[in-house]
């Protein structure tokens, strides 16, 4: 199955209607009968969905809806009243109950097969004997929800008894789904695996899940957002603590908590200027609401900026901070490598330029993710392989989160003609040395002279691999300067401000949600009806990161990398 999610699914999940009706006693209840009337015939004109089609009535905010209509993208295309109603029918197709294998297939003590769907009862009454059944005994009877139950597991048509496991039924909504969900834990061995899978596939009203299908059902029932989907995700692939905090923060919804507050705000301020497209300032309401707004607005502005400009910290810890090691050849850039790796994973050699392309290892240092890179030693070369190599080094450097140059301290330190030592870099290295991520760490130290060594600059790390010396404070200090500029909790334990945006996506929307932020702020106090536009705008854009509105084009995207049964 290729990587897509339940082809056409995404095309007919729209907002539901009531993502488009304002609750009760909001923003709707400020204005007269007669001034929502004018303000839909602007709208009309417009081609533009009420502003206030963004205030939420009460969850589930995602349906799963069918409907022919197709997607709703771009601006405000408000979905109509009949369309909404034929939204609320489900295709049969659609909903059908899906299965998949939930575990890693192979050889271990329990997998997992989960059921979800209309039909996951049924499924039950088929495939799951529980032990008091059998002959002689009681009529099957259907299960207590939530609760593990001993079974055999039987195929449907012959009775067979597949496999001697537990099986547990979740009623909707209570699910991970919010679907009827049953989930049979059997030994995992292959034969059983398949044995079970090709039985459940007799029934009739079954298919095999679709990647991440039972998220997307999740998703769909109202259950999870888009950040707490890809929190999700991230939960699955985290590697380091770090990367675990940080996706179930996501996961958990504090994410989708702090972006829903920012929506809201803009929403009222919105209700704020909407109220003036009729009534007009000084008329029936009172005085300085738009200046209210704009202040409000302002205010928003700036949280916004201020997420905005967290140097990717988020995005970083998520994704491992790419350690670019740089410098000379020989300099024992490839021998760094090896020894925070604790293997050979790069080839060490005497001869200068052995190292010739990019070679990244995944690590764990003091709790996060870096992704070290060692490249070809930088030198003039007229070697066409070389010159390549170098080149991509250059560039990894100026793209790496954080560079460090090495450089080879017996080399460097040269006696100047008043007999002083003096530590001369290589002018080649120096533009690169001035970029303000780089650092500077001295390798080779056994190789300075025993006898009245060179002051080495305090500040810079040193170390000799050879005989290990300097390389337990150099390991600490990484460690440190990583965690300084990357993590979630600063070095004396308290915690730092945790980072709004964890991937490229919400930084997006959130671009886009300050742009209109910043028109509302440029357009001048008579334009109100374009002003409120621009909220509205803002608005989307940051209900765009839940999900919330037009999120066709995204839910492939987010769906695709997980695996099936997920
Ligand atoms: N004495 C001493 N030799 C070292 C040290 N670190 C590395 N070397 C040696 O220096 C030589 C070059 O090491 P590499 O790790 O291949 O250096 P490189 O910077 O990757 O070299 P290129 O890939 O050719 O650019 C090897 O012979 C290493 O054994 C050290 O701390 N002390
Ligand atoms: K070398
Ligand atoms: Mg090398």
């Amino acid at each position: 199955m290729s990587g897509r999610v339940a082809p056409g699914l995404g095309s007919r999940i729209a907002c539901s209607a009531k993502a488009y009706i304002p609750r009760r006693g909001t923003t709707s209840s400020l204005l007269s009968r007669n001034s929502k009337s004018s303000l839909r015939k602007h709208r009309l004109a417009a081609n533009t969905a009420s502003p206030l089609s963004a205030v939420l009535g009460p969850r589930p905010l995602y349906r799963s809806l069918s409907s022919r209509s197709g997607v709703h993208s771009g601006r405000g295309d408000a979905p109509s009243a009949e369309r909404d109603a034929e939204q609320l029918v489900l295709s049969d197709a659609q909903r059908r109950t899906i299965y998949a294998l939930s575990t890693p297939p192979g050889k271990a003590g329990v997998a997992v097969i989960r059921v979800s769907g209309p039909d996951a009862l049924e499924v039950w009454r088929q495939v799951v004997q529980t032990r008091r059944e059998g002959k002689g005994k009681a009529p099957e009877r259907d299960p207590e929800p939530w609760k593990m139950h001993r079974c055999h597991v039987v195929h449907p048509r012959t009775q067979e008894v597949l496999d001697d496991g537990l099986a547990v039924f979740f009623k909707g909504p209570k699910s991970f789904t919010t679907e009827d969900v049953l989930e049979l834990h059997v030994h995992s061995g292959r034969a059983i695996i398949s044995s079970v899978l090709r039985a459940i596939a007799c029934l009739p009203f079954c298919r095999p899940a679709e990647r991440g299908e039972f998220t997307r059902r999740a998703f769909e029932g109202g259950r999870l957002d888009l950040t707490q989907v890809e929190g999700l995700r991230d939960l699955i692939d985290a590697e380091t603590e770090t990367q675990r905090k940080l996706a179930l923060r996501n996961a958990e919804g504090a994410t989708r908590a702090r972006l829903e507050h920012l929506r809201k705000e803009i929403i009222q301020c919105m209700a704020l200027v909407e109220a003036l497209i009729d009534f007009g300032e000084g008329e029936d309401i009172e005085e300085g609401v738009y200046d209210q707004a704009r202040e409000r607005v302002q205010k928003l502005r700036a949280t916004i900026a201020h997420h905005l400009s967290d140097n990717r910290r988020g995005e970083i810890m998520r994704s491992g901070v790419r350690l670019a090691i740089f410098g000379p050849p020989n300099a024992g850039k490839s021998s760094l490598l090896n020894f925070l790796a604790q293997r050979e994973a790069a080839i060490v050699t005497p001869v200068p330029g052995t190292t010739r392309d990019i070679l990244e290892v995944s690590l764990d240092i003091g709790g996060l993710p870096v992704i070290v890179a060692d490249t070809a030693g930088l030198r003039h070369t007229t070697d066409v392989v070389e010159k390549i190599g170098v080149e991509r080094a250059r560039k990894l450097v100026e793209t790496a989160d954080i560079a460090l140059c090495v450089l080879p301290a017996n080399e460097l330190c040269v006696r100047t003609r008043q007999g002083r030592w003096r530590l001369q870099v290589p002018p080649s290295l120096e533009p690169l040395l001035k970029l303000e991520n780089n650092y500077l760490l001295l390798t080779k130290t056994d190789l300075l002279p025993a006898d009245n060594p060179p002051p080495l600059p305090k500040e810079v790390w040193q170390i000799s691999l050879k005989t290990g010396a300097g390389t337990p404070a150099f390991l600490l200090g990484l460690a440190r300067l990583l965690r300084q500029r990357f993590n979630l909790l600063s070095e004396d334990g308290t915690r730092v401000e945790e980072p709004l945006i964890t991937h490229a996506r919400h930084r997006t929307h959130l671009e886009n949600a300050l742009g209109f932020l910043d028109a509302f702020l440029a357009t001048p106090p008579e334009d109100v009806v374009p002003a409120a536009e621009e909220l509205r705008y803002a608005a989307q854009a940051i209900g765009k990161i839940s999900g919330l509105i037009d999120v066709e084009d995204i839910l492939d995207a987010v769906f695709r990398d997980f695996c099936i049964g997920k």
